[in-house]
């Protein structure tokens, strides 16, 4: 698809090299830091070259009567105003310029808003109205005319205060291996932005699991992986610092009559700095870690990577599973853990076509 847009927003860096062409590139670019560690072969996934994001926020430009979404730098000279992207998802893709014409027949809306999230799933689309100011009740009027108009679940944000005129999550669902998952995913948590990609993804862990007692996972969101990987386990110790995920983890456990999964709200330095501690350690919220004898640890951290400590906690454990949205982070950290763990499968996600980025996943064993 065309993208009128293309050399101007500042995304999209590789449009101009067709998909095989982009593959090639981030396959190099991955061998090239990656040669240190003696990775030369990766498994490859692919995935549609648009309409793939299903995760996206958009800040609003006003000029005049007009309203934009602005892309690139926001500065008056800077900002591109664009109408829709081609990167979201199909059904983000058509409702973007009609939504804006909409909000323009509202001064409430079109005087007050600051930016637009879009949050798809395979069941609903849930718009996210982000404002500068405090919001009362006198925004529910022109938003309910855009639930009606459009048929999305909307919710209004400003400053850490939500004001819901609908529910405030997404329910998705997908089948893995035949097998069907529900997820509950609350807006201001975080979600895989690629929904196909993110099956692949959790279909490629569940392949590589086997001989498995108990699993510990670190940075495990709303259970994306934690869920599926739990049929695999005797029992799952989960943590997660965000405490909209740990709801959505739990309610996505009774969504799929998962009972084997304790999760903890808690930094994965703070559980760490807590399992360091012999006292601590069998009174951790209520949960008595000596009934686990963990198999397995599974981290999906945050672009930052791990943190020193929790990367030495977790270097005790037989098998790790590393799944990393920064190559540089992940190169970091694997140069740590190869001294004591054989690296035995490396796959790439291609998750954003057209960028530089790239997810990858890791399965390490203990030397
Ligand atoms: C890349 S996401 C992965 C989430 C989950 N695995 C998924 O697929 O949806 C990283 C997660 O780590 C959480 N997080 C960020 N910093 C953290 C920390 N220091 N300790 C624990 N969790 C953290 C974020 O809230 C986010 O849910």
């Amino acid at each position: 698809m065309e993208c009128s847009y293309f050399g101007k927003c500042g995304s999209c860096t590789l449009y101009t090299l067709d998909y095989e062409a982009q593959v090639e590139h981030k396959k190099a670019q991955m061998q090239t830091l990656f040669k240190p560690l003696h990775v030369n072969t990766f498994e490859y996934f692919q995935t549609p070259s648009e309409h793939y994001r299903g995760r996206s926020e958009f800040r609003i430009w006003k000029e005049g009567d007009t309203i934009s979404y602005a892309m690139g730098s926001f500065d008056k000279k800077g900002a591109v105003c664009i109408e829709t992207c081609p990167k979201v998802e199909l059904k983000i893709y058509t409702l973007m310029p009609a939504l804006l014409k909409q909000i323009e027949t509202s001064t409430m809306l079109r005087e007050k808003l600051f930016a637009i999230e879009f949050l798809a799933s395979s069941e609903h689309l849930l718009v996210t109205l982000i404002y500068h100011k405090p919001l009362h009740g006198e925004w529910d009027e022109a938003a309910k005319v855009l639930e009606k108009a459009f048929g999305i679940l909307i919710i209004g944000r400003s400053r850490g205060m939500k004001r819901l005129l609908t529910q405030d999550f997404v329910e998705d669902r997908f089948e893995i291996a035949g097998k069907a998952y529900r997820y509950h995913i609350i807006e201001g948590g975080f979600s895989q932005p690629n929904r196909l990609m993110n099956q692949k993804m959790i279909s490629w862990v569940l392949s590589h699991l086997e001989n498995c007692e108990d699993l510990l996972e670190l940075y495990c969101g709303y259970g994306n992986f934690t869920i599926p990987m739990a049929q695999k386990f005797q029992k799952v110790l989960a943590t997660e610092i965000s405490k909209t995920s740990i709801k959505s983890a739990l309610q996505n456990c009774e969504l799929n009559d998962v009972h084997n999964i304790a999760f903890l709200r808690m930094s994965a330095e703070e559980l760490t700095s807590a399992l360091k501690k012999e006292r601590e350690y069998n009174r951790l919220a209520g949960i008595n870690l000596e009934e686990y004898h963990f198999s397995h640890v599974f981290v999906d951290p945050p672009r930052s990577g791990m943190d020193e400590a929790s990367l030495a906690f977790i270097s005790q454990f037989e098998n790790i599973i590393y799944i990393s949205c920064n190559p540089e982070t992940l190169k970091r950290d694997l140069e740590v853990l190869t001294k004591q763990y054989a690296i035995l499968h490396f796959a790439l996600f291609d998750q954003f076509p057209n960028t530089e980025h790239l997810e990858s996943g890791v399965i390490l064993k203990r030397l």
